[in-house]
Formats: C-alpha cells, structure tokens, sequence
C-alpha cells in the first residue's frame, strides 16, 4: 500500500518520538551527548526578535530572526516544542543540536551559536543566512531563476557539505530546496544546509528503517521500507538537481498517492520539454542518482567528479545564460488542456509563506507562470511514521 502524507491521512498512528526511552534501539540513530551549555535564563533578556520576521515554520517549530542585545549581530531562532502530539520529543531536540555541533568543521552547515530552554520549548540560535531559501530562485522567474553555472557552484556547495555529513555517518533525510539556505540573495552568495530534525546515525553495523522525509523527494527504498543509507540522501540530491535546473519537480503527482506511484516506478522521463537545452552532462548527471537501487547510485564524492561539476565549461553549456524556461506545448488536445488546467498549481511567490504555500490557480497565467508552475506543490515532510531498527 502507499502511504500517504501526514497532513490529513495518516496511514497508520503516528508514533512517539524516537529519542523515547522506552526504545533503545532508537537511540543508536540519534546521538544523545551534546557540549552545548543550555542556557535557562529569559530568552528575551538576551535576544530582541525582530517584529514580523517569521522567517520560516514547520510542524513543530518556528524560526524568527533576532539580534543578540550585547553584539548587535543577527541570528535565526528556531523555537522547538518539546511536547509534540503527546510525547517528549526533548532527545530529538538534543540529537539536532549534536549533529549540528559535529557539522561545526563544514562551512556548507548552518552553524550553533548558543541553546536556550524553557518548560515548553527549545530555542537553538543559528547563524542567520540572509538569502533565504534556494527554493525561491528555483521558482523564479525567469531573469531571478538560477542560471546552470549558479546551479554547478550551488551543486558542488551542497555536495560538499554532504560528503561531511556521510563521512561522519550522519543522513540528513530531508535534502529539498527549503532546506538549503543562501546567506546572500544578490549577489548570489554560498548555501548552508539546514534542518536536521530527521537525520540520523547510520554506523554500527545496524540497519535502519523509517518512513519520512518529504514525499516529493523520498527515495523508492523508503517507500518500500528498505534500509535506508547515504544513498537515501542521493535520490534527494538527484531531485534537487532536478529541480534547481527546470523549476518542476520530477515526481510530483496531483496527489501523494501519485507522487509515491512515479517514485516507485521511477516514472521520468529525461526528454520532457523542461529539460530541452540543457546538455547531456547535467542529465547524466540526474541519471547517475534518480535509480532504484540505492547501491548504483553516485556518492556524494563521486557526484563532485562528475564532468558536469567540473569547472570547465561542458560542450554546448551556456554557463551565464538563465536555464531555459519550457514553452507549455501549443496543441494541447481539448480533454488534455481542460484536464492540465484542472491540475495546474500555481506557485505564487509573493503569496509563498513558510515552505508551504500550496495555491491552486489557473486564472491570468502568463505562457512562462503556467511553465513554471508546473506541478509544483509545497508539502511538509511526514514525520517519522514508523521506526524499525533490525
Ligand atoms: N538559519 C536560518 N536562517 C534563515 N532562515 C532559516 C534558518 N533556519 C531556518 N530558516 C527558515 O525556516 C524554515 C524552517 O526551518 P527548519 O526547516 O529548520 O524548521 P522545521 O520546523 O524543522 O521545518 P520542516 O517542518 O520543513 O522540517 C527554513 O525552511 C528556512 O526558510
């Protein structure tokens, strides 16, 4: 059976949090010892928040820029309930701050700054990475979109802090364009990687196997329930690629049954109109990730020797030129034209709030909004549905 997302139809309970104490199996995924001293006095005596600078939200969490009082400098709060549906989720909180202690060597990881806690929340002081989401220039239109050669640089960034992770056993779980910060917007700065509230430990000879993540960008063997590894992160890699190159999102259906369906099934097709003018290198590239056998897929490492990351230019690659923009087909037959207005969702991005806007528009679209809007939805990640540790 498919699963289905988290927001409405959950296929089955959803459990307690894995730092529970009543799973030690759990455990040897999260790391539970952290060096950072929590502070327990007022947040607010330390830190103004700035009004209305919201800069991002989950399910359980809230992010909001702040300054510290004594230095002036910004940073980003992310506000953590530690009671979630019931369960003390505390051992999450700490697994996240420890993975992002372990991450302090690599530049391409949002850095700690300080933890504060209260009776109901956890309060993790992050680096503030001013250029926001890489989501929102995968979107753009087309004179904001990325161009390829932004894409190769942000590529190899984010493989870099990938290669650190794995090296260090850590999965990240949760690899999407809401989740890779910029910390300039213009010029176009460097990513840092963010969210670590789903990684996990992946060493000790144990195999682990969960369900979560974000639909759009699971990998088959966690829908199947197969064990899960750093090749995990590279499906997710291979659809951000994807994604930063043609502004669609290769798997989505219109609706998560769909979705999971063309993930399973591997359903892409490398010569849809959204990838015409890109050479074959970036398409190799995509080819070399999106498979359904986790152990064909490229590492990490392997990816940043990939030709198409290499800094010489590739053969007919127009390295300043934006990517191109697909022209939505001009002879639609009429049932398909009715049927794609129907499922056409729109992505405003003046209206995009918090990683999940999900509007769904088919009036006064321009030929290039109807080609970027193309399938894209915003969805938060389904938690955790179920653990099984062998
Ligand atoms: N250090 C930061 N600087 C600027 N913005 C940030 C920072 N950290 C997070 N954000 C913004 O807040 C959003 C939510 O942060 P994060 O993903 O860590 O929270 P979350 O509740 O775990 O989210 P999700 O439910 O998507 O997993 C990010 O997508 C980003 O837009």
């Amino acid at each position: 059976m498919i699963p289905e997302g988290p927001r409405n139809n959950e296929m089955r309970s959803r459990p307690q949090c894995h730092g529970r104490t009543d799973s030690t199996q759990s455990h040897s995924a999260l790391l539970s010892e952290i060096r950072t001293p929590i502070k327990t006095e007022p947040f607010s005596d330390l830190y103004s928040l700035i009004p209305g600078k919201e800069l991002g939200r989950g399910k359980f969490a809230v992010v909001k820029k702040c300054v510290e009082k004594r230095t002036g400098r910004e940073y980003a709060a992310k506000f953590l309930r530690k009671r979630r549906k019931g369960q003390d989720c505390r051992l999450e909180i700490i697994h996240e701050i420890a993975v992002l202690e372990l991450a302090t060597a690599s530049p391409r990881v949002i850095s700690l700054h300080q933890v504060y806690e209260t009776a109901s929340e956890m309060i993790l002081v992050l680096e503030y990475a001013a250029g926001g989401e890489i989501f929102n220039q995968c979107v753009a239109e087309r004179d904001e979109a990325f161009t390829e050669g932004d894409v190769k640089r942000l590529m190899r960034q984010i493989l870099e802090g990938v290669v650190f992770l794995h090296d260090n056993s850590v999965v990240h779980l949760d690899l999407k364009p809401q989740n890779i910060l910029l910390t300039r917007e213009s010029p176009l700065g460097d990513i840092k990687i963010v969210d670590f509230g789903l990684s996990r430990m992946v060493s000790g000879g144990q195999e682990l196997r969960e369900i979560m993540g974000t639909p759009e960008y699971v990998a088959p063997e966690i829908l199947n329930y197969e064990p899960i590894s750093t090749a995990t992160d590279m499906w997710s890699i291979g659809v951000l690629a994807y994604v930063m190159l043609t502004g669609t999102s290769p798997f989505l259906g219109d609706d998560k049954q769909e979705t999971f369906l063309n993930i399973s099934q591997i359903n892409i097709s490398y010569t849809e109109e959204e990838l015409v003018g890109l050479g074959a290198s970036p398409i190799n590239f995509m080819k070399s990730l999106l498979l359904k056998d986790p152990q064909a897929r490229a590492s990490a490492k392997e990816c940043l020797n990939h030709p198409w990351l290499q800094l010489q230019p590739q053969e007919g690659e127009g390295l300043e030129k934006p990517l191109p923009i697909p022209v939505p087909p001009l002879s639609l037959e009429k049932g398909e034209e009715e049927e794609s207005l129907e499922t056409e969702e729109l992505i405003v991005v003046a209206s995009y709030t918090l990683g999940q806007c999900r509007q769904s528009e088919k009036e006064n679209l321009t030929p290039d909004q109807k080609a970027i809007s193309k399938r894209f939805k915003f969805e938060e990640p389904f938690g955790p549905l179920q653990e099984i540790i062998y």
